[in-house]
């Protein structure tokens, strides 16, 4: 049963009495506390653009609660009027969909809404607006509906798998909001525009209010609920994130690595470790300065990230030594990837002061073997061929374990170690 029914049932039988006037004045200040609670979250930490147009759909709403409040305590109001409180709504409903649009990182199409809002004005002259309400109610519901779909719609397609949990309520609001104005739209269709009472006043404003009052205090929630949970996860990335290079961390191998590692010992999947450190990068910084030494470590992350595209398991794991976990692929594949790395470094040098300066790496691979106890057994390894190509010569790959390297790649690599 529909709930606008249950509650008509249960204002009879209870003698529960709600007037429009007192709803519409709660769902306006509702609508302010809105306002206030993104500006002022805004301002406070979370500086995400989202919140302004959360903040700006919630003074659209207060405003047009306000007006509505207004116009209801004069029991009546020019068409010009009625057209604001409309207009001022339907921008509200656009405001939540501009934010979550923003908050999704696409752009959030205020012009459009400026031009939705333009034309509800306009549409107030046309002879079929000026009539009832019902007509207008028939005319502005699909649009709504649509914007509340809409909001739902992205935010259910294009949220990140760890972004889900914060974005399930909204969605639901925004869905649960559609449906009312359909169901409040089909009463008034029934009844011809006049259904009888509700909770002791007249359906269509109660109604309207009661939703609009019920739906400002739960958008205010929801919407600080999508923000904080966004700090968490920026914060989380933060600290799993090498500010210099944007590479992963030390801390995030240890979380990637001992999942992966459990993964592989189970599946009974490959997994390799490459690392590979700048050659006589002391040099650079005693002659160049810090600035260039870190200019020059982001110029190797940035060629080594174009060369291993497709992996995201890149880590920074000291000053200027790296590591690139790879799982599931072939032993040649791998080894061709860290001569491809090496080769990229070789071929592009840094540019100082309009000057190249070349750069080599040294390289270091590594591969899950059956009596691996820990992830860092593999890593250990690849660190002793790393030595071990420094040790001879280095701008060379050496690969831990001569099964390791395929027949085709044995004249390029060295092999250490059994
Ligand atoms: N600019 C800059 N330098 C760093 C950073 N982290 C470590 N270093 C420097 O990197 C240098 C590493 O020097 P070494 O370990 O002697 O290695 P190397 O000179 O590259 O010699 P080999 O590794 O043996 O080829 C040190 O001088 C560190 O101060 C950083 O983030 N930025």
């Amino acid at each position: 049963m529909n709930n606008s029914f249950i509650l008509m049932e249960l204002s009879i039988q209870v003698g529960w009495r709600l007037d429009a006037f007192t709803l519409i004045v709660a769902a306006a200040l509702a609508a302010l506390t809105m306002a206030a609670s993104m500006g002022l979250l805004y301002l406070a930490s979370a500086r995400q653009a989202c919140l302004v147009d959360w903040t700006v759909a919630a003074a659209l709403f207060a405003l047009s609660n306000g007006l509505g409040a207004i116009g209801l305590h004069q029991q009546a109001g020019p068409i010009l009027f009625i057209a604001c409180v409309n207009a001022l709504h339907i921008g509200g409903h656009f405001g939540m969909l501009a934010g979550v649009r923003r908050h999704l990182h696409l752009a959030p199409g205020w012009r459009w809404g400026v031009l939705l809002m333009a034309a509800v004005l306009a549409a107030h002259g046309l002879m079929f607006a000026r009539g009832a309400p019902l007509y207008r109610l028939a005319l502005f519901t699909p649009f709504v509906g649509a914007l509340n779909l809409g909001a739902a719609w992205l935010l259910w397609r294009r949220s990140e798998r760890e972004a889900c949990a914060a974005h399930t309520p909204l969605i639901v609001l925004q869905v649960l909001s559609a449906l009312q104005q359909a169901a409040r739209m089909a009463i008034m269709l029934a009844y011809d525009g006049r259904p009888p009472g509700f909770l002791g006043g007249d359906f269509f404003r109660t109604s309207g209010a009661l939703a609009m009052l019920v739906y400002m205090s739960l958008a205010t929630m929801c919407c600080a609920l999508i923000v904080s949970h966004q700090q968490t996860l920026a914060l989380r990335r933060a600290s799993l994130t090498d500010v210099l290079t944007g590479w992963l961390n030390r801390r995030a191998l240890h979380d990637v690595a001992t999942r992966d590692f459990r993964r592989c010992r189970r599946n009974g999947s490959a997994m390799f470790f490459i690392t590979f450190d700048i050659d006589h990068f002391k040099p650079i910084n005693d002659r160049y300065g810090h600035g260039v030494g870190d200019a020059a470590i982001c110029h190797v992350t940035a060629l080594s990230a174009r060369v291993l595209r497709g992996y995201d398991a890149l880590f920074r794991i000291g000053g200027e030594e790296f590591a690139v976990l790879v799982v599931g692929e072939h032993a040649g594949n791998v080894c061709a990837m860290a001569e491809r790395l090496r080769e990229a470094v070789v071929a592009t040098p840094l540019t100082v002061e309009g000057k190249p300066v070349a750069m080599t790496v040294s390289v270091g691979v590594a591969a899950l073997d059956a009596h691996d106890q820990k992830w860092e057994d593999i890593l250990s390894r690849a660190d002793v061929a790393l030595y071990h190509a420094k040790q001879n010569g280095r701008n060379r790959v050496s690969v831990h374990g001569s099964d390791v390297i395929g027949r085709g790649q044995a004249a390029r690599l060295q092999a250490v170690g059994a």
